[in-house]
Order: C-alpha cells, then sequence, then structure tokens
C-alpha cells in the first residue's frame, strides 16, 4: 500500500505522485541477457533499434520537457503502462501541434525513448525474447528530420511506391518480410505531417491494416502525428491530412490536437518568439502586424550566412555569384554521362548534355571552403541525405588526371555524427572528413546514365530545405514567395531576431492558409487532466481560499533522481513534499540534497533504528520533508516507543494547521516490529493536539492479493481513511 492517509475529513490538496517511479530505470537484465539475434533482423526492411542514446543523455532531456510536453510524455507513456499491465487500451490518435521551434522533434524523440523501454516489457516481446522489432516506428517524410530524429522514412519503413495510385497497391511479395519486421509494432510516430498529403496518409493506413490483417484504423495501431500545418505543405497540388475533402478517406477526424505553446528555439529572445507566433496564422489581409520584423531589413553584400529563398531559381543564381564572390580557385566539375551502343554494347561517352531539375547536376562549381548540399538520400540511417549541409575540406582528383577529374569530395558536415560510414576513404591519411563520390544514375532522357557527385553549392537554399533546422544567423528574402507558411518557415529558423536578415521584405508575402486555421479550429482537442491531476487540481484551489499542498513521492533514491524531482511540473507544486526511499546515509545530509525555497527534515535509514541493528546496517530507505520555507513548519524527531520506524512527523502552523507524517515501510521488514512502532506514533499523533493527522507513505502492503491487509486496517481502526490509493507494485 502506497499513498496518503488522512485523519477527519478535510478539503485540501494531498497527492501520491508515483508519476517517475521507474522512468529512469534501464532496461532489466533478464531482458538483456534475453536478447537474441533472429532472422528479422537481417531483411531489407531498414532496421528500426532504438537509438543508443547514454541513459545520463535521454534523463537530461527528459528533465528539460516543458509542462506541455511533458503532458505528452506522461500520457503517451500511462497508454504503454495500460498495454504493459494488460488493460487494452483503445489506440489513441493524437497530433501535436504548436509553432516552428516550440519542441515537438524534442518531445516525440523523449516518448519514443521512453515507450519503446517500456512496450518491451510486453508479454510477446518478453516471451518471444526478440528484442530486434520494433515497438514504435518513428518516421518522417523527409531524409533529413528522419536522421535529425534518429527515424526513418515512412516511405522506406513501409515500401510505399513513388506514385501513390488508387486503388491501394498491396505490398505483393514482400508482404511477408514486412510483417516479419513490423508486425508488432503498437505506435507509429509521424513526424512532419503537415508534408504528408491526405492520399500518402491513406496509403499507411492501409499498408498497416495489411500488415496487422486487421481491419481497425491503421490496423489497430496508435499514432502520434507531429507538425504545424501552418509550415511548408506537401510538394505539388495535393491535400494536406487536415483538408477536408469528401472524396478521399477522411482518417484525420479521429485525431485529438494537442497544441505545444512554449517557443523554445526562440527562448532567449522573447518578442521575436510572439512575434512567429503571430506570423504564423496571419492572414493576406491582415493590416501591418510585424513592424519589429522591419528592424530585421538590412542591404546585404558578401554575407557567408545561409541565405534562403523561396525558389531554386533564385538559389542557383545566389551560389554561382556567391562562390566566385568569396572564391578565387573554382573547379569546375562536369557531369559523365554515356549511352549504351545497342550494337557494340559499350559505353559511348556523350557530352554537353542538359539534364532537367530531377537529374544530377551538369556542373558543379567546387571550391576549398565552399558551402554545399547533399541532393540524394545516400545512407539515411547515417545521417547522409538529401538535404545535408557541409563544407568543402578537400577535393581529391583521380591519379593522373589533373586537378578537374575529381574522384572524391570530401566534406567537414555541418552535423558532425553524421556520415560515419563515409570517412577514411583515402589509404593512409588521417583526416576525419564524410568523402562522396560520383553516383551513378539513370538520366530522365532515354537510355543515358549520368556519373556526378549528388551535392550542389549551398551558400542559399530553399525553404523546403530549412523546415525544422535551427540556426543563429541567415538571410532570408521574401521576393518570389509563392504559397502560404513559406514566409513564416523562412523566418523562423533563427535563434534571435539579431540573426535574422531579410532583403525584398514584402509583408503581404507573409500569410498563412485560410484553409489549415479552418481545420485547426475544427479539432477536437486532447485533454491530459488524468495524467497531471495535480496541475489541474492546484488550479482549481487558486480561487479556493487558503489550501496546502501535500504531495508523496517514492524517490527510489535521492542522489540519481535530485535532479528530476527539481524538474518535475507536478513534484515543484508541493508545498510539503514527502519522500520516501531517499536512500541517504549517516545522520548527516549534505547541502546539495536541499532543494530551493524549501527546508528539508531527512531522517536516514541508519538512525531510525535502535533495536534492529541489522535493519540499521541496511542501505538503501529513509525519509526526507521539503516544506516550503514560507510555511511555519517544526519537525519533531522522537516519540514514546517509536524505536525502529522510518518516519518523519512535523506540524505546520499556516496558512493552515496540519500535522504532518511520513514514514517507510521496507518490503522485507516484519509486522511483528513495524506495527507495535506504527500503532505508537499514531497514539503520539493523537495527543498532540493538532487536526487534521496526514499520514503518508509507503507502507509495502499488497492490496491486490487476498488476505488480511492488517496495516489498512489499522489506519481504519483509527479512522484514517484513504484519500488517494495506488496499486502497490508488488
Ligand atoms: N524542452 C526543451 N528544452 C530545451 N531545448 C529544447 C526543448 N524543446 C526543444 N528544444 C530545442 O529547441 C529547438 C527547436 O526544437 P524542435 O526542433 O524540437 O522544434 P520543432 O517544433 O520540431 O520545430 P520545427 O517546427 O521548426 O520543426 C531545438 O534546438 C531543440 O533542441
Amino acid at each position: 500500500m502506497r499513498g496518503t492517509l488522512l485523519h477527519r475529513r478535510l478539503k485540501w490538496i494531498v497527492w501520491s505522485v508515483l508519476l517517475s517511479d521507474k522512468l529512469y530505470t534501464p532496461m532489466s537484465r533478464k531482458n538483456k541477457t534475453r536478447f537474441r539475434i533472429t532472422k528479422s533482423m537481417v531483411c531489407t526492411v531498414p532496421a528500426i533499434d532504438a537509438p543508443k542514446l547514454s541513459l545520463d543523455f535521454v534523463r537530461s532531456m527528459y528533465r528539460s520537457l516543458n509542462e506541455m510536453q511533458a503532458s505528452v510524455f506522461y500520457t503517451v507513456r500511462e497508454w504503454c503502462l495500460k498495454r504493459v499491465w494488460g488493460h487494452n487500451p483503445e489506440p489513441f490518435f493524437y497530433f501535436i501541434s504548436g509553432g516552428a521551434g516550440c519542441g515537438k522533434s524534442h518531445v516525440i524523440k523523449c516518448v519514443y525513448q521512453e515507450v519503446t523501454k517500456i512496450l518491451r516489457q510486453l508479454p510477446r516481446f518478453r516471451d518471444e525474447a526478440d528484442m530486434s522489432q520494433p515497438a514504435v516506428l518513428l518516421t518522417e517524410f523527409t531524409g533529413t528530420v528522419a536522421f535529425n530524429i534518429s527515424g526513418k522514412t515512412l516511405h522506406s519503413v513501409l515500401k510505399l511506391p513513388r506514385n501513390l495510385r488508387l486503388p491501394y497497391q498491396g505490398l505483393g511479395n514482400a508482404l511477408d518480410e514486412v510483417r516479419a519486421a513490423l508486425s508488432n509494432a503498437e505506435i507509429l510516430i509521424i513526424d512532419e505531417i503537415s508534408m504528408v498529403s491526405k492520399e500518402l496518409f491513406a496509403y499507411v493506413h492501409w499498408r498497416f491494416q495489411q500488415i496487422k490483417g486487421n481491419r481497425k484504423p491503421f490496423g489497430g495501431m496508435s499514432v502520434l502525428a507531429v507538425e504545424d500545418f501552418y509550415q511548408l505543405p506537401p510538394v505539388g497540388k495535393v491535400k494536406q491530412v487536415c483538408a477536408c475533402v469528401g472524396d478521399v478517406l477522411d482518417l484525420w477526424k479521429d485525431f485529438q490536437m494537442v497544441t505545444l505553446t512554449g517557443i523554445m528555439r526562440q527562448k532567449d529572445d522573447r518578442a521575436f518568439a510572439e512575434l512567429l507566433n503571430r506570423i504564423r496564422t496571419k492572414k493576406k489581409t491582415d493590416p501591418f502586424i510585424v513592424s519589429l520584423l522591419t528592424q530585421a531589413v538590412a542591404e546585404i553584400k558578401d554575407c557567408d550566412a545561409l541565405h534562403i529563398f523561396a525558389t531554386n531559381k533564385e538559389v542557383d543564381a545566389h551560389n554561382a555569384a556567391t562562390v566566385t564572390a568569396l572564391h578565387l580557385q573554382v573547379i569546375n566539375i562536369p557531369a559523365e554521362d554515356y549511352r549504351k551502343d545497342p550494337q557494340t554494347g559499350g559505353m559511348v561517352i556523350l557530352t554537353d548534355l542538359k539534364g532537367n531539375s530531377r537529374d544530377l547536376p551538369d556542373n558543379i562549381q567546387a571550391a576549398q571552403g565552399a558551402r554545399v548540399m547533399v541532393t540524394r538520400n545516400l545512407d539515411t540511417e547515417d545521417g547522409i541525405v538529401n538535404g545535408t549541409f557541409g563544407t568543402i575540406a578537400n577535393i581529391v582528383p583521380t591519379a593522373g588526371c589533373g586537378p578537374t577529374m575529381v574522384k572524391l569530395i570530401g566534406l567537414e558536415l555541418d552535423n558532425p555524427t553524421a556520415g560515419q560510414k563515409f570517412r577514411r576513404k583515402i589509404p593512409g591519411a588521417t583526416d576525419d572528413l564524410v568523402y562522396i563520390e560520383r553516383l551513378e544514375e539513370k538520366m530522365s532522357k532515354r537510355g543515358v546514365v549520368r556519373r556526378q557527385f549528388p551535392m550542389k553549392l549551398a551558400f542559399g537554399c530553399t525553404a523546403h530545405k530549412v523546415q525544422g533546422m535551427t540556426m543563429k544567423s541567415a538571410v532570408v528574402c521574401l521576393k518570389r514567395v509563392f504559397e502560404s507558411g513559406m514566409a513564416y518557415v523562412a523566418l523562423s529558423q533563427t535563434t534571435s531576431l539579431e540573426g535574422l536578415r531579410i532583403i525584398d521584405f514584402e509583408e503581404n508575402k507573409i500569410y498563412a492558409d485560410p484553409n489549415v486555421t479552418i481545420a485547426m479550429e475544427n479539432m477536437s482537442h486532447a485533454s491530459f487532466q488524468s495524467t497531471r491531476p495535480l496541475l489541474h487540481f492546484v488550479k482549481l484551489a487558486e480561487h479556493a481560499g487558503p489550501t496546502l499542498t501535500v504531495v508523496h513521492h517514492n524517490a527510489e533514491g535521492l542522489p540519481p533522481h535530485l535532479e528530476d524531482l527539481k524538474s518535475h511540473h507536478e513534484l515543484g507544486l508541493a508545498d510539503v513534499l514527502c519522500v520516501t526511499e531517499t536512500h541517504l546515509s549517516g545522520s548527516f545530509v549534505s547541502p546539495k540534497f536541499q532543494l530551493e525555497g524549501y527546508d528539508m527534515f531527512a531522517h536516514n535509514r541508519h538512525v531510525s533504528y535502535t533495536n534492529r541493528v541489522d535493519m540499521a546496517t541496511k542501505d538503501g530507505g529513509g525519509v526526507a520533508v521539503y516544506c516550503r520555507s514560507s510555511l511555519r513548519a517544526e519537525t519533531r524527531r522522537y516519540f514514546h516507543n517509536v524505536t525502529d520506524l522510518e518516519f518523519s512527523v512535523f506540524k505546520v502552523e499556516s496558512p493552515v494547521r496540519a500535522l504532518i507524517a511520513t514514514v517507510y515501510r521496507p518490503p522485507n521488514f516484519g509486522l511483528d516490529t513495524f506495527l507495535p512502532n506504527m500503532q505508537s506514533l499514531l497514539d503520539s499523533l493523537e495527543i498532540m493536539d493538532c487536526q487534521p493527522v496526514v499520514v503518508c507513505g509507503d507502507f509495502n502492503e499488497d492490496l491486490l492479493s487476498r488476505g488480511k491487509k492488517v496495516i489498512r486496517e489499522l489506519f481504519q481502526s483509527r479512522s484514517l481513511s484513504p484519500l488517494r490509493r495506488l496499486k502497490s507494485r508488488h
């Protein structure tokens, strides 16, 4: 039995928080040792393992979550726990929205880490001992974002065809392979949902129905869709998933929206963050609202910050001008084109062939130090994808062919973790550059093959390429902006207004799609009240006169979890935070365990037992109470006949009077000793003449099993009524 008991009726808020009890426990040993390699690991569907992040790193990510992000995190987490406990909750369909840079990707990275770990405790993972199959699929539309959040593209995971023909084209011979890889998946996360068309969304739904053999939406999978429909829509004339279109299957109507509001990218420039929020939903006809932006309007010359344009034509012109302006030695690298001779079968070299925009480039202007971008998905898992940015650091010529015959281009990537497989390509060299070779591709002209480096200069790029990036400085050109959301995306990537420069400023180029506004207004909203009850109650109590918020939390060790305590949004609301299992030792408590704004009263295990040396010398246990410094709290240490009990008692006089006791009973601590001590403590509390009495703690009595519940009966016999009873872990 864990929880809080209260003597006599009272209207105050007392809560026992267990939310993060097991949050940071690494995967159990049992699971680790049972890991084995199975056939499905070697199939051609991309491996979808949770990225290997250190426990410390994951913890720091969880701690950083703001209030709204944490609500999403805990809601999905709770759903997973229910699945693991066999409660069969209905699949959820959430849409996480919010302006550019409000941490949508950040929160799904956290969700992915945590729920992958939880769902691996499902019986089928445990029984099959097969950890290679993913329980959670983390996917995106484009490769760049896929790498940024360590996910995969939707197309690669589900083997979707480029051309989404109707009626639905099934998986055919590939069904067994995809089923073997994905049949245990429970949750699908789709980032960049604004780039997913209605047709693609329907295809994803049909794919899962086929893979799972289940007629439910998405084959019974839960779906977490993430993005901001006010950002860039899918390329071409196709409709976004949120659009209302009569004749296309509408799966979107089942989704509930949650909006993240705190802008994290521009968190150090509040004025800019607020301005971006207004720009996000700005109608074309809205009166002038962006005066602050005019501060960023400037004449720009020879600036090497990334220039963001609307069209590829503008990008190409800027790149060509900048490479010659900034670099003296520019090497022209022409494409190598061939056609197969139908008579001889040999390859005939072609010269001066003009490709179109889908082909590899006709020429590349390369120079040491020039900014470039990879233009093909060479290796999504390794982060070498269309949109990977870097700087040319080495141009390696083909041996004996002169400087213009280039064999390799060595890049220093902006993201140093990407491209591990592309390093150390030059025998004997010690550099750590990422080396790109020519790629061979069929051209759009029939029968012609082109060999060229899959890259282009990137002093400038289109708004489509920067969506989701975070940068210190950029120059944005609004001249040829041609669709809604484009200006917003281009303007919202820098961390501050100071880092932003705008050329060809035209306010009427900044506008949102009115259909998106209508679609967002019509969406139902998710309520996360049940996963953050304390926040809700404290809000309600704000207008209800003086209150005292008492929270009990089993910390499972203060040393590893102190930072979690500090960053937990609900624990931070407590006036009195009662902690059990502090795992502190000795009689002295280091000041590092203090919480700012609270006085700490700790009672460690070693000083809690007089007659039971066996208990006093054991590690673990212990209680501590953090009491807001503004409260007039008075602690009492010694009670008659309470000689062997881990407890703490103190009295609060203001804003309301109360006597609060925190108790921890170790699981193996016999009732023959515990009960008389507990009785004596309750006797003493009764005669202290302070009402009400709140007793909270962890008593390790299994309320779910049959048989007598002597501890509960003891409390009942003293008129202590349970305020909230939570399931024991035993
Ligand atoms: N809770 C947080 N604490 C600290 N940093 C955060 C937090 N949430 C997000 N960030 C940081 O803010 C920046 C923007 O976050 P993120 O890319 O997740 O936003 P986004 O909403 O996905 O943006 P976009 O819509 O542009 O893709 C990143 O640098 C990210 O690391």
